[in-house]
């Protein structure tokens, strides 16, 4: 990725278009996963509407094909025909989970709930994000797991069923978990109750749930919390699947920062998602937001207004598209509830943090908190840690601070977002998009540095 800086002996750079953008945001990957993972338990074929086509769907869709499951794509993955198995998975198999966080949580309480030995495994940076509050649960519910000594991938589950019954969850480094064994019980032989503490990322949980009821199953939530679900299995529901929200966090930080005005058709305030809410955030950095039903849209001033406090533990995938910018705000930025966010692809704290002091920026972090001091960018190697949105976020601080900024893996946004450099270009034509293959990712052979 590359922003050309301005030339002095060249014609002056034209103003940013204020003529609004459309951005084409590739569908949401909470959304795909979870319609997967309901559709193969489902009886009849859902047809997936405009699935996100990325890493973590793929190995999604290909650990379910690996079980049995039948997923026929339309030409250019228009859409996804998931022919169900009316339940849980029979026969074993060997299910890799390469980077996602949501395939190594959703689908071993699917795989506990049928039959067969499933070997779950995946890559480093995910073998080292925590499995225990998951593994345990479904050793409380009866079923048979081998994990890690720390207890995370690789795990092994002998399945013969579940039951349901009584069940405490810790959520607060995940709610990964929570949402994968709300997901399987319905496919349970009697009815599981949970009782969540400390949950994070509850927007996610609501997703779940919500999901669930398309496919034909309500959970009943009490006043105290307890979330039941009775047995009963899932029905086929055709669903068109929205464009992710934390994907176009960088495209409207982008407008923020740029003086534009983006609109993402398809996503409004009938959004499942959460993170949607990061435009509110940004409405107190001064950008001005439109959100009607089923469209957004942000327009930027080019300066951002600082000086603010704000829990982003409900949207903490946004928080470093928020971190990253911070430094062009005119006064000092605090971002809160945010420990969980250092179980991910990196420890995302401290990776914002030493990648924005390798810019010159001043940061302060605690357990929980981040807050990025004004400051003028720096020429930088931006270290990515194979972390998706650590190279999407300061992609678009490259934008407000052009000529400084090098990623040192630039194509990791695949994870979510394969087209991140091209749609950024589409908008922004002064960022230059990496040619691809340019770069070595993090960990192999030195990088070709990448200038911004
Ligand atoms: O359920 C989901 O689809 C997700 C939940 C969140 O994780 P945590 O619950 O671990 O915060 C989020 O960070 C992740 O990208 C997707
Ligand atoms: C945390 C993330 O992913 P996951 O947990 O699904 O791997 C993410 O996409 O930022």
């Amino acid at each position: 990725m590359s922003v050309r800086p301005p030339d002095p002996a060249g014609p002056p750079r034209p103003a940013p278009s204020s003529a609004p953008f459309t951005a084409r945001v590739p569908g949401s990957k909470s959304i795909t996963n979870r319609a997967l993972l309901l559709a193969a338990a489902a009886v009849g074929t859902t047809r997936l509407r405009a699935p996100l086509v990325s890493d973590d769907t793929l190995a999604f869709r290909t650990a379910l094909t690996g079980v049995g499951v039948r997923v026929d794509a339309a030409p250019h993955d228009a859409y996804w025909d998931v022919t169900g198995g009316g339940g849980a998975p029979a026969g074993g198999g060997r299910i890799w989970c390469a980077d996602a966080g949501t395939a190594a949580r959703f689908l071993p309480p699917f795989a506990a709930a049928g039959s067969g030995t499933f070997v779950f495994d995946g890559s480093a940076q995910l073998r080292a994000r925590p499995s225990r509050p998951l593994t345990d649960a479904l050793t409380r519910l009866g079923a048979t797991v081998r994990t890690a000594p720390d207890g995370s991938l690789p795990l092994v589950v002998d399945a013969a069923g579940l039951d349901g019954g009584g069940l405490t969850l810790d959520g607060s480094l995940s709610s990964q978990y929570l949402s994968g064994l709300l997901m399987a019980a319905p496919l349970f032989r009697t009815p599981l109750v949970v009782d969540v503490a400390g949950l994070v990322s509850r927007p996610y949980v609501d997703m779940t749930l919500a999901l669930m009821r398309h496919f034909g199953t309500e959970a009943a939530e009490g006043p105290d919390g307890r979330i039941e679900v009775r047995p009963g299995g899932y029905e086929a529901a055709d669903l068109t699947v929205e464009p992710d929200a934390s994907t176009a966090s960088y495209l409207f930080a982008a407008a923020a920062v740029t003086g534009r005005t983006v609109t993402v058709p398809g996503l409004g305030a009938g959004s499942l998602q959460g993170d949607l809410r990061f435009v509110e955030v940004l409405r107190r950095a001064g950008a001005r937001v439109e959100v009607t039903w089923d469209a957004t849209t942000v327009t930027g001033t080019g300066r951002l207004r600082g000086g603010f406090d704000v829990d982003m533990g409900d949207i903490s995938d946004t928080f470093m598209t928020l971190a990253a910018i911070a430094p062009l705000a005119d006064a000092p930025v605090t971002i809160r509830g945010i420990g969980h966010a250092r179980l991910k692809e990196s420890d995302r704290i401290a990776v914002v943090a030493r990648n924005l002091a390798a810019c010159g920026v001043v940061t302060e972090t605690g357990p929980d908190r981040l807050t990025v001091h004004p400051g003028r960018p720096e020429p930088a190697l931006i270290a990515c840690h194979r972390d998706h949105r650590i190279a999407m976020a300061f992609s678009v601080l490259g934008l407000g601070a052009p000529g400084v900024l090098t990623l040192d893996d630039p194509d990791c946004v695949g994870k979510t977002f394969p087209g991140f450099h091209a749609e950024l270009n589409r908008l922004c034509p002064e960022y230059e998009p990496p040619a691809p293959g340019a770069l070595a990712t993090s960990g192999a052979a030195a990088p070709a540095p990448h200038r911004q």
